[in-house]
């Protein structure tokens, strides 16, 4: 299936979402649903089923989705949008539950004209993916999990499924739930989600780099000395204390090893041979089985583990990691990562990728940033320690766009030189907003696009690259943390780890 931006419509399918009454279904998942439906690209006959324990029926989960934003939704459209939306009360994870659970879906499917296809979504803590799993292969209603391709057109019959992070909390246990998975479904029917994959600049690098011809010959190791690659949050953990503190938390799991590895896969990759999504994986698959695997002996080199103390955010004070509910008050948790990785290829040998996220940082930003090297040769002596590298600095969000910096001369007599940017400004630009990553993931996933979805080596090799210093961080407690101060740019070593290699973060 090749990557598309059309609005081509997808099958007709049943979408049964397990965890319907959590926090992702009513900010994220119904939002975007409505918002694909509002646009005309929902399938022609679809149902929405959400399922959890809690008490709702159908009336009460419709009542308790608007009301958690009704400006949201336009009242007539929302009328019309809910009655596609239904709740079954119900433990996914007990298999005692699934007779009924599976008579309910059978019986929507036939009420919306569904057929046989559904998108089943795991919007639920990683402890309960596995049972679900299992009980969902038991249930019969995947009949074509393990099939390659449709039998013919005629019959495109599907089932897939959307898996939410975390994806493991180590190589072992990702292995396992891959296994598991691949148990039920075919890879071709699993879509391990990653939202940053659907945010608009991060899709939009394959555009600048595969629909353009003037960056990519600049798009290596002769002309591009370092990246980087930032996503800070002003937010601590947000009531999530207690998930953030425990072996599967911290910011090296929760936000490097999954969203910023994939971001950086894209930077990485070679041109795929088309925009099929079998080519575009194929190409990030190399990329993460060439990420190196730090040896013991570099890691206090090239990680820092970071975790913030009281301080204040946007001047309102904040507490410090370790008094938030739910937090070990000697807890060692990462609240920051920064680490270098290297991708060991011919194009990439000698060029660092620096890898950064924190929570209770000086600013919300993430962005990638493309360091060139300096001039080979220097004619403005005069001006030299003026002169800055060149840099691409694609802004995901927020004031999402690219902004190019290069050196320009002032107004005025004499040679007097600056630094000057064009800036692609992407709401200027287009005049909206850009969508949530979610409408985008879904809207795929109903396709069968999986071209922003992650395929199991992808996850496998990425946790090689950072288990070691996960390791290392177990055996070696760090007697200085939280060594930052809320709404800081993190602890001072990620500075030195920076320094040390004649380099600086931008945290502008
Ligand atoms: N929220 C967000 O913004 C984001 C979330 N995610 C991921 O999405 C997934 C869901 O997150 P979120 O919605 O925030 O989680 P919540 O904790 O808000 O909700 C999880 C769901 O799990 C159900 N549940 C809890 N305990 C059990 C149990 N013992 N047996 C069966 N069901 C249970 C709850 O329903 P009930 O108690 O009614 O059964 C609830 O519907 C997670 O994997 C998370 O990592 C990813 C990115 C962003
Ligand atoms: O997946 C996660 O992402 C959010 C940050 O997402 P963003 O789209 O707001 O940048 C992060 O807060 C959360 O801890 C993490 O689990």
């Amino acid at each position: 299936m090749p990557h598309s931006t059309t609005l081509q419509r997808p099958d007709d399918c049943l979408i049964v979402i397990f965890g319907a009454s959590g926090d992702l279904t009513k900010r994220k998942l119904l939002p975007a649903l409505y918002y694909l439906w509002d646009r005309g690209m929902t399938p022609e006959n679809f149902g929405i089923l959400g399922v959890a324990r809690s008490k709702y029926d159908d009336d009460a989960f419709r009542k308790m989705i608007y009301e958690f934003n009704p400006d949201g939704y336009d009242d007539a459209k929302w009328a019309e949008f809910s009655k596609h939306v239904h709740y079954e009360a119900s433990d996914s994870t007990n298999a005692e539950a699934w007779p009924d659970l599976t008579t309910r879906i059978k019986g929507l499917a036939q009420e919306h004209g569904t057929g046989t296809n559904i998108m089943f979504y795991l919007s639920m803590a990683p402890q309960f993916f596995e049972p679900i799993i299992q009980n969902v292969g038991a249930s019969g209603l995947v009949i074509d999990g393990k099939r390659m391709v449709p039998l013919n057109k005629e019959d495109p019959t599907w089932q897939r499924i959307i898996i939410e992070k975390p994806f493991g909390k180590d190589p072992e246990s990702a292995v396992q739930l891959n296994n598991t998975l691949g148990d039920v479904f075919w890879e071709n029917s699993i879509y391990r989600i990653d939202h940053y994959l659907g945010k608009e600049l991060v899709q939009n690098m394959l555009v600048l780099r595969f629909a353009n011809t003037i960056f990519e010959p600049l798009w290596n190791r002769e002309y591009i000395d370092h990246v980087q690659i930032t996503a800070s949050e002003t937010v601590g953990v947000e009531g999530r204390g207690s998930y953030y503190d425990s072996p599967g938390g911290g910011a090296m799991r929760d936000m490097v090893q999954s969203h910023l590895l994939q971001v950086m896969s894209l930077v990485a990759m070679e041109p795929p041979v088309s925009m099929h999504a079998e080519d575009i994986r194929t190409e990030k698959i190399k990329v993460f089985k060439a990420l190196r695997v730090p040896k013991e002996e570099d890691i206090p080199q090239i990680a820092v583990r970071g975790q913030y103390g009281p301080g204040a955010v946007k001047g309102e004070a904040v507490i410090g990691y370790r008094e938030e509910d739910g937090v070990d008050p000697e807890s060692q948790r990462d609240t920051f990562t920064a680490m270098q990785f290297n991708v060991d290829t011919w194009r990439w040998g000698g060029v660092p990728f620096y890898l950064r996220s924190g929570k209770a940082m000086a600013a919300k930003k993430t962005e990638i940033v493309i360091y060139f090297k300096p001039t080979p040769h220097i004619l403005f002596r005069d001006q030299a320690r003026n002169q800055k590298p060149n840099q691409i600095v694609i802004s995901v969000q927020p004031n999402e766009g690219i902004r190019i910096r290069f050196e320009g001369k002032e107004p005025g007599v004499g040679m007097k030189m600056n630094e000057v940017v064009m800036d692609f400004d992407y709401i200027k630009q287009w005049e909206v907003d850009p969508p949530d990553g979610y409408a985008t993931l879904l809207h795929d996933c109903m396709r069968g696009d999986q071209t922003l979805f992650k395929h199991r080596d992808e996850i496998e090799s990425s946790w090689y690259a950072c288990q070691p210093v996960l390791d290392y961080w177990e055996e070696n407690p760090q007697p200085d943390l939280p060594n930052y101060a809320a709404g800081t740019w993190g602890p001072p070593a990620s500075d030195l780890m920076m320094q040390r290699d004649g380099r600086y973060w931008r945290n502008d």
